[in-house]
């Protein structure tokens, strides 16, 4: 079970002048994906990049959306080699167009909630989705406190961690601590059951 769980490091607080270098050094020490926050602020009090970050064809990308119109992106980060689309369930009035026009460009389906929306507003949308992003602070700035009230809303099979990998001395020890965590707490979940 120690591969049970993945760890999709965000870049969000790290060197932006050198993300090609900063994101080799996580996959070179373990990550299983990077995860890409894209911004605009009608969503968010802050502002990143956009689909003009040409991505290639590896490693395994996802794009967290925190964006007012997510319709509008798919296309653009379909073509600069975006491999999931994850948006926000609070920025769209159709998640069912949406989720369809991302598979029709070839890619993965994630859907993120806030941490003021409950996870029963996902549950309609489980089958139809890759990934559910149950959001532990308020999007917006990497580095916040981690909110421990949302521990109650999911078990994880996947996390995404910014600054406590980025910043460390050692990613690589901090990625295998969080995997072996994560891991273990799915295997008791599943002998609990
Ligand atoms: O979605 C985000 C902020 O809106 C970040 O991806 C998330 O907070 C991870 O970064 P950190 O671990 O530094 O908080």
């Amino acid at each position: 079970m120690a591969s049970g769980c993945k760890i999709g490091p965000s870049i969000l607080n790290s060197n932006l002048a050198n993300l090609g270098a900063e994101c080799v050094w996580m996959l070179d020490s373990g990550a299983d994906s990077l995860h890409l926050d894209v911004m605009d602020r009608h969503f968010v009090p802050n502002i990143t990049f956009g689909h003009p970050v040409q991505l290639g064809q590896d490693p395994f990308f996802d794009m967290h959306m925190m964006v007012s119109r997510p319709e509008q992106w798919v296309k653009p980060m379909a073509v600069a080699g975006a491999n999931q689309y994850t948006f926000h369930l609070e920025a769209t009035e159709n998640p069912g167009a949406l989720i369809k026009d991302i598979r029709e460009n070839g890619k993965k389906v994630g859907l993120a909630i806030k941490p003021g929306t409950t996870v029963e507003y996902l549950a309609p949308w489980a089958n139809q989705i890759d990934m559910a992003l149950v959001m532990t602070v308020e999007p917006g700035f990497g580095g916040q406190t981690f909110m421990e009230d949302m521990m109650p809303k999911a078990g994880a099979n996947m996390i995404v961690s910014g600054s406590a990998i980025m910043r460390s001395e050692d990613p690589r020890a901090v990625i295998n601590l969080l995997r072996n965590v994560c891991s273990e707490a799915a295997q008791k979940r599943s002998l609990d059951r």
